[in-house]
C-alpha cells in the first residue's frame, strides 16, 4: 500500500519539487500545508503515515510545534531545515523525530531519509509490541505462582524494571489506612538487588514514631487517574507533609507516576514507580501499564489476598548476591556500581539486547561503552556466535575498508592473498565499532549501505556479500556537532541512533567510587600477589574530590599504580597527586630558547602518549603506534626513552 505523506513547507518551489518526487516514487501526497494552523486542519482531516516538516514556517508557529503533536500521536516526521546549526538540531533532537534532512538535498537523499524514517518506525513498533506480548505473559506466570505476596511483588518488580524506569516501586489499597500503613515495596540497590519497604523499614529508615506516620498518612491525599509528578509539580505542595513527600525526601526521589487499578471487589490499588531522575516518565509508559491492567489487577488481588503455602513463604530483606554480580543478568558480571544513572543505562542495554536492532553507545572515553557492547552481545541470542570489536580511530584510513570488509587477491599492493575481513568474521553474532564518530565521510557511506542492505562489498570484489551481523556501535564524540560541522553523515545517525543507550560519567556517578576503587584494588592486589589492607582514607577523600577526566579507565589505572608501589603491609595510599594529565598544558611564560625546548618536549610527548595509548600500548606491528605515526619502532623507542614515557603514564 502507497505511504501517505503530508508536506509542511512555505517555500513553493520545494515543496512542488518534493510533491513530484514522492508521487513518481510511489508515494500518495495527502496536502502541502505552509503553516502550523494548515497543517493541523490536514491533520483533522487525515492522517498521514509520514510528515515532511520545515522547521521555519509562515506564521508565528514553527514547524517544532507541529513535531511535539506528531510525536504525541505516534506519526512518523522527518525535519526540513536549511539550518543545521548545534543548536537547531538539538532543539530538534528533544521531539525525537525519525529523521532530518539539511537544504539542499538530493533526491536520492529524501528516498534514503524517508526509508530509514520508516525503519525506525516499524522497528520501535515490533519491539515495543513483543516486549508487551513477553511482559503480559511473565506476568501472569506470576501471578498464578504460589508464592506470597511479596515475593510476588519482588518478581513484578525485577520484571517491570527495566520497562518502566524506577528506584523505588510502592504499591498498596487506597484509602491509605491511618492506623496501620499496609503499603509494600521495593527499593532499588543495585542492578538486580532490592530492599523490601514495608512499615517496619519505613520507620527504622525515617526515623519516625507510629503516630508521625499516621500524621503523614492522614494528610496524604489520593489520585483517582493516573498521573505522573515530577518534582515541580511535587514541589508545590511542600509544606504540606504527605507521604509521597516523606518518601521522595527520604531517598532522593524527583518524580513519579502513579497507576491506580480497580480490583473485582471495587477497591482501589494503586502502583508508584518513584525515579531519581526528572522528567523519566511519559505517556509511553502510561500506555504500556494500560495494556497490562487485567495482568496487574490479578497481581494486586494476589499481594493483598493470596496467602502461599506456609512452607514457601521466605524471608526477603535485602535480596542480595556475591560480589555486586546480578543472579538473572550474569553477562554484567564485573559491572560495577549502583548509581541511578548507571543502572537506567543497563536497563536499556537488558531491554535492547535480545532483539537484533543496531545500538548507539554514548559516553565518555573510559565510561565501559565496550564492556556495555560485550555484555549486550552475551544477553542476546547471538551470544555463542563471534563478537568482534574494531577500534575505527586505531586504524589508518587506507586500511579500514580492507580491515572491515575484507579484500580480494591482488585488490592492491601487499594483498598476496584473499582475506575475509571483520564483518564477515562476525557472521551470525555481532560487530562492536568503537569511535565510530572517527571513520571518514567515504567509509560512513559503506557502514551505512550495510546497516540498509545487509550487504558488504568486498575491497577489490565485484560481488555484494550477504552478512548476518548486529550492530553495536559506540562514539565519545558529540555526534549532532559533528554533522553540524560536516563530519558525520547525519543518515548513518538516524540509522544508528535507533536505540542510543548514554553511559553516566564517573563524576555524574561519585558515589560510585568507593566500590570501584575496592574491586580494582582486590583485584591487583590478587594479581600482584600483596594483601589488601584496604584504601587509605586521605586517598579515597582525594579521589572522590577529583573530577575524573579519564573516567573509570583512569581510576582503573590509579589503582593499580598504588598497588604496584605498596609495600605489601600497609594501606593503598596515592603515590603522585592526580592531576588531569590530557589537559592542556597551562601556557607557560617562554622568555628563552630553553622553555621553547621544554614546551616542544612536553607537547611531543603529550602527543606520543596519546598514540600509544590509541595502539592500547603496542609500539610495532600492524596498527602500533609506530605505524600510526608513520615512524620506524625504532625511532619511536628512542623518542620514548628521551621523553622518560613510561608503561605508567598510559
Ligand atoms: N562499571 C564498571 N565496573 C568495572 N569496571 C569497569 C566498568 N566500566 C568500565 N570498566 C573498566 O574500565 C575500563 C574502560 O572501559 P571501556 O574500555 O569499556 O570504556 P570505553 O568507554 O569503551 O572507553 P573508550 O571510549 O576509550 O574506548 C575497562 O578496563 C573496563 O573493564
Amino acid at each position: 500500500m502507497k505511504k501517505k505523506v503530508l508536506i509542511v513547507e512555505d517555500e513553493f518551489i520545494v515543496a512542488s519539487n518534493l510533491r513530484l518526487v514522492l508521487l513518481r516514487s510511489d508515494y500518495e501526497i495527502i496536502g502541502i500545508a505552509t503553516s502550523a494552523d494548515e497543517a493541523e486542519a490536514y491533520l483533522q482531516k487525515k492522517l498521514p503515515d509520514i510528515v515532511l516538516l520545515d522547521i521555519s514556517l509562515q506564521g508565528e508557529r514553527s514547524g517544532i510545534d507541529i513535531a511535539r503533536k506528531l510525536q504525541s500521536k505516534r506519526i512518523v516526521f522527518i525535519y526540513l531545515s536549511a539550518n543545521s546549526s548545534q543548536r537547531v538540531l538539538e532543539e530538534a533532537k528533544a521531539t525525537e523525530p525519525y529523521g532530518f534532512l539539511v537544504k539542499p538535498f538530493r533526491k536520492k537523499d529524501l528516498l534514503i531519509m524517508l526509508d530509514i524514517a520508516w525503519y525506525r518506525y516499524v522497528n520501535s513498533i515490533e519491539t515495543k509490541t513483543n516486549q508487551e506480548t513477553l511482559l503480559q505473559k511473565q506476568l501472569t506466570a506470576i501471578s498464578e505462582e504460589n508464592i506470597d505476596g511479596q515475593q510476588q511483588l519482588l518478581k513484578m518488580a525485577r520484571i517491570m524494571q527495566s520497562y518502566i524506569p524506577f528506584d523505588l516501586m510502592m504499591s498498596g489499597s487506597r484509602p491509605l489506612n491511618t492506623a496501620q500503613f499496609n503499603d509494600k515495596g521495593y527499593l532499588r540497590i543495585g542492578f538486580d538487588e532490592y530492599q523490601f519497604i514495608e512499615e517496619t523499614a519505613l520507620l527504622a529508615i525515617t526515623n519516625l514514631k507510629k503516630t508521625a506516620l499516621s500524621v503523614i498518612l492522614a494528610n496524604t491525599h489520593t489520585d483517582i487517574n493516573t498521573i505522573i509528578y515530577n518534582s515541580e509539580s511535587a514541589r508545590e505542595k511542600a509544606n504540606i507533609p504527605s507521604l509521597q513527600k516523606t518518601l521522595t525526601e527520604t531517598f532522593s526521589l524527583q518524580s513519579y507516576l502513579v497507576f491506580p487499578v480497580v480490583l473485582s471487589n471495587g477497591q482501589f490499588f494503586h502502583y508508584f514507580f518513584y525515579s531519581r531522575q526528572q522528567h523519566i516518565h511519559t505517556n509511553e509508559h502510561i500506555a504500556l501499564l494500560n495494556d497490562l491492567r487485567t495482568c496487574l489487577v490479578a497481581l494486586a488481588e494476589k499481594i493483598i489476598y493470596g496467602a502461599a503455602t506456609p512452607g514457601l513463604i521466605q524471608k526477603v530483606g535485602v535480596i542480595r548476591n556475591q560480589q555486586g554480580a546480578s543472579v538473572n543478568y550474569p553477562e554484567f558480571r564485573g559491572v560495577i556500581g549502583n548509581h541511578h544513572l548507571l543502572l537506567s543505562a543497563l536497563d536499556l542495554a537488558a531491554q535492547v539486547a535480545p532483539y537484533n536492532t543496531s545500538v548507539l553507545i554514548l559516553g565518555e572515553s573510559g565510561t565501559g561503552k565496550e564492556k556495555l557492547a560485550q555484555a549486550i552481545h552475551l544477553l542476546s541470542p547471538r551470544k555463542n556466535a563471534p563478537y568482534i570489536k574494531v577500534n575505527c580511530a586505531a586504524i589508518p584510513a587506507t586500511l579500514i575498508e580492507s580491515e572491515l570488509f575484507g579484500h580480494e587477491k591482488g585488490a592492491f599492493t601487499g594483498a598476496i592473498e584473499k582475506r575475509k575481513g571483520k564483518f564477515e568474521q562476525a557472521e551470525g553474532g555481532t560487530i562492536f565499532l568503537d569511535e565510530i564518530g572517527e571513520l571518514s565521510l567515504e567509509m560512513q557511506v559503506k557502514i551505512l549501505r550495510f546497516l540498509q542492505e545487509k550487504e558488504i562489498q568486498c575491497v577489490g570484489g565485484n560481488s555484494l556479500i550477504k552478512v548476518n551481523v548486529r550492530v553495536v556501535a559506540a562514539t565519545n564524540r558529540n555526534l549532532e556537532k559533528a554533522i553540524a560541522e560536516g563530519n558525520f553523515r547525519l543518515d548513518l545517525y538516524y540509522r544508528l541512533n535507533v536505540f542510543p543507550i548514554t553511559l553516566p560519567s564517573l563524576k555524574e556517578r561519585k558515589s560510585d567510587i568507593k566500590e570501584l576503587a575496592v574491586y580494582f584494588a582486590e583485584k591487583y592486589c590478587r594479581e600482584f600477589n600483596k594483601p589488601f589492607y584496604g584504601i587509605a582514607a586521605s586517598m579515597m577523600e582525594e579521589m572522590t574530590a577529583y573530577h575524573w577526566p579519564g573516567n573509570i579507565r583512569e581510576l582503573e589505572n590509579v589503582i593499580e599504580q598504588s598497588a604496584v608501589l605498596n609495600d605489601g603491609q600497609s594501606k593503598l595510599e596515592l603515590k603522585r597527586k592526580l592531576t588531569d594529565r590530557n589537559a592542556l598544558p597551562v601556557s607557560k611564560v617562554i622568555k628563552t630558547l630553553e622553555d621553547v625546548k621544554t614546551a616542544k618536549d612536553e607537547t611531543e610527548r603529550e602527543y606520543i602518549i596519546s598514540i600509544l595509548r590509541k595502539a592500547d600500548g603496542r609500539v610495532r606491528g600492524v596498527n602500533g603506534a609506530a605505524q600510526l605515526m608513520d615512524i620506524k619502532p625504532t625511532t619511536l623507542e628512542s623518542k620514548m626513552i628521551r621523553l622518560n614515557i613510561r608503561r605508567e603514564d598510559l
